[in-house]
C-alpha cells in the first residue's frame, strides 16, 4: 500500500526537519518546503495529501497559499502552523478550509495526533463516499423495467415528485408490485440524491420502538438511554425516509407524523424542545387506506396530508404486456449474479407466463425466473420447471379445444366452461359481472353491452344479489369480480383467464 504523503511548509529549518524525522517514523512519505515558491512547486510534483503549512512565510501568505492548494484539490487537508499571537490567523484558515492547528513551540506527541486524526477523517470520508456511490450505483442498477402505458404514467409521476421535491409521497399497490424501487427512484433520481435514503418498515418495529427509532431520545429519557441517540429523521438530514408499511402505524404514532409533515419538526423522546427535519417522506403500503380511515384504523388528517402525491402501482396481471421483458431482465440480471448463461425463455414458456395472473406480483415472476435459472440446465428456459399452478394456467385456456369444453372470449376475458357443466343462471350472473366490471360499474353501458335496457339490468343484478354500490352478496363479490383479479368469478367451477 502506498504511504500517505506529506507536503511541511515552514521556513524555521529546525521545525520543519523535526517535524519531518518524526512523522517519517510513523510511516509517512514526508517533503519539505522553506518558502511559498518551494511549496507550489513542491506541490505540483510531490502530490501531497496533507500540507502542514506555516501561516507566516518569507514570501507569501499561508492563508494565501491555502487557498491555492484547496482550489487545485479541494479533498486536500491542510493543517496551519502557527504563532499563539497569530489565533485570528488561524481562525481565519479553518474558515478558508484548514482542518486544523497548532500553535508554536509544540509538542511532537500532539502534532502526531492531529495528524492522525485528519487521516482518520478522510479514511472515513473515503468510506462514506463508497458506500454512497455504491448505494446510488445498486440503486441505478435496479432499473423499473415496463413499457405498458401504466408503467409510463408511473415513470411520469416518478419524474414529477422527484423534480418538484413533493415533500411527502405515498405509494399504493399490492404486495411486490415494486413499491420501494419506486420510492428509490424518487430519491435517486432527486437533488436530495446525494444525502441518504433510509427505509423503515412500519410493521416490524414494535410499537413501543417506532418512536425512538424514527425521532431518536435525550440522554435519560428512559433507563438505558445514557446518551442522546439521534432517529431517523435527523439521521436522514437533507434526504428521504422511507416509511413502509406505512398502514401498518401504530394509531398514536401517526399524529407525530403527522406533526412532522406538517411543521417539519418533531420532538426526541425526552426532549423539551422540536428538532427542525429536512426530510421528505415517502410512504407505502399494500393496504386500503381509505377503507382504513373510514373504519377508524388510519387517521383522516395523516391521510389526506400523505396522499397528495399519490402513485398507485398496477398490479402485473392488469400489464401483461410487461412480462417478456421483465423475463429478459430477470435472466440478464440473474446470469452476472450466478455467472450463467441464458439467454432467453422459450416462446412455450413466455406464453405459460402470459397466462399466469401473479398474485404475488413482479416478486413472484422474478422467484419464478430464479427458480427456471436454476433447475434449467441449458441455455434457454423451458417450461419443464415451471409449478404446477403456472402450467394449469394454461392448461385452461387450453382444455376448451377438449371435448366437451366451451371456450370463447367476451368482453376482452377469455372465459372457460367447466366440463361438469354450468347452470343458465350461473352463466348469465357471471356475464352481468362482466359486462360491469367492462363499463367500470356505469349500469347503462354495461346494460347497452348486454343489449338489454338498464332496468332489466337492475332487476338481474338484484335477483343475483348484486348490489348497486357495486358490491353483491356476502363473500362472492362484485368487488373482487370487477378487479379481474378474481380467477374463480361468482360461480366457483368458471374460470377466468
Ligand atoms: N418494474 C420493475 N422492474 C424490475 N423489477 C421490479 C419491478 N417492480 C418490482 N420489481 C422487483 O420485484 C421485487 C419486489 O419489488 P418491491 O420490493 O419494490 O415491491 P413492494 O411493492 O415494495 O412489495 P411489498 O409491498 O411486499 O414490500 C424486487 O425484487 C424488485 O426489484
Amino acid at each position: 500500500m502506498s504511504k500517505n504523503r506529506i507536503l511541511v511548509v515552514d521556513d524555521e529549518k529546525l521545525i520543519s526537519w523535526s517535524l519531518a524525522a518524526s512523522l517519517k517514523k510513523d510511516g509517512y512519505e514526508v517533503d519539505t518546503a522553506a518558502s511559498g515558491a518551494e511549496a507550489v512547486q513542491k506541490f505540483e510534483i510531490f502530490k501531497p495529501d496533507l500540507v502542514m503549512l506555516d501561516i507566516c512565510l518569507p514570501d507569501t501568505s499561508g492563508l494565501e497559499l491555502l487557498k491555492r492548494f484547496k482550489a487545485t484539490n479541494e479533498d486536500l487537508y491542510v493543517i496551519m502552523i502557527t504563532a499563539y499571537a497569530n489565533a485570528d490567523s488561524a481562525v481565519q484558515a479553518l474558515q478558508d478550509g484548514a482542518e486544523d492547528y497548532f500553535g508554536k513551540p509544540f509538542n511532537l506527541e500532539a502534532v502526531k495526533h492531529v495528524v492522525e486524526r485528519a487521516f482518520e477523517k478522510r479514511r472515513l470520508k473515503k468510506e462514506v463516499d463508497y458506500f454512497r456511490n455504491e448505494l446510488r450505483r445498486k440503486s441505478d442498477n435496479e432499473k423499473m423495467v415496463g413499457n405498458s402505458p401504466k408503467m409510463i404514467e408511473v415513470f411520469k409521476m416518478i419524474k414529477i415528485c422527484a423534480d418538484a421535491d413533493a415533500k411527502t409521497v405515498l405509494i399504493t399497490g399490492e404486495s411486490g408490485t415494486g413499491k420501494e424501487l419506486v420510492a428509490k427512484a424518487i430519491h435517486y433520481h432527486s437533488a436530495r440524491a446525494d444525502a441518504p435514503f433510509i427505509e423503515v418498515n412500519c410493521a416490524s418495529i414494535p410499537e413501543n420502538l417506532l418512536e425512538n427509532e424514527l425521532f431518536g431520545h435525550e440522554k435519560g429519557a428512559y433507563t438505558d438511554a445514557s446518551r442522546r441517540q439521534k432517529g431517523v429523521f435527523e439521521l436522514a438530514e437533507g434526504g428521504s425516509v422511507f416509511l413502509d408499511e406505512i398502514g401498518d402505524m401504530p394509531y398514536q404514532m401517526q399524529a407525530k407524523i403527522l406533526k412532522a409533515t406538517e411543521t417539519k419538526r418533531f420532538r426526541r423522546l425526552g426532549g423539551q424542545e422540536d428538532v427542525e427535519a429536512n426530510v421528505r417522506i415517502i410512504t407505502a403500503t399494500h393496504q386500503d387506506l381509505p377503507k382504513m380511515v373510514k373504519e377508524g384504523r388510519f387517521r383522516g388528517d395523516l391521510f389526506f396530508r400523505l396522499n397528495v402525491m399519490n402513485i398507485c402501482l398496477p398490479k402485473l396481471r392488469e400489464r401483461k404486456e410487461d412480462i417478456e421483458s421483465l423475463v429478459q431482465y430477470f435472466v440478464d440480471a440473474l446470469n452476472e449474479e450466478y455467472g450463467r448463461s441464458v439467454s432467453h425463455a422459450s416462446p412455450e414458456t413466455l406464453e405459460y407466463l402470459t397466462r399466469y395472473d401473479w398474485p404475488g406480483n413482479v416478486r413472484e415472476l422474478r422467484n419464478c425466473v430464479e427458480r427456471l435459472m436454476m433447475l434449467e440446465q441449458g441455455k434457454v428456459l423451458t417450461p419443464e420447471f415451471l409449478s404446477p399452478e403456472i402450467k394449469q394456467s394454461k392448461v385452461a385456456a387450453q382444455e376448451p379445444d377438449s371435448p366437451g369444453m366451451i371456450s370463447s372470449d367476451f368482453a376482452g376475458e377469455h372465459i372457460v366452461l367447466p366440463s361438469t357443466g354450468i347452470s343458465l343462471e350461473e352463466l348469465e350472473k357471471m356475464l352481468i359481472q362482466l359486462a360491469l366490471k367492462k363499463s367500470g360499474g356505469n349500469q347503462s353501458k354495461a346494460a347497452k353491452f348486454l343489449k338489454t335496457s338498464r332496468d332489466t339490468l337492475r332487476y338481474r343484478m338484484k335477483k343475483f344479489g348484486l348490489s348497486e354500490s357495486g358490491k353483491d352478496g356476502e363473500n362472492d363479490g362484485f368487488e373482487a369480480s370487477v378487479s379481474g383479479s378474481a380467477p374463480q368469478a361468482s360461480a366457483d367451477n368458471l374460470r377466468w383467464v
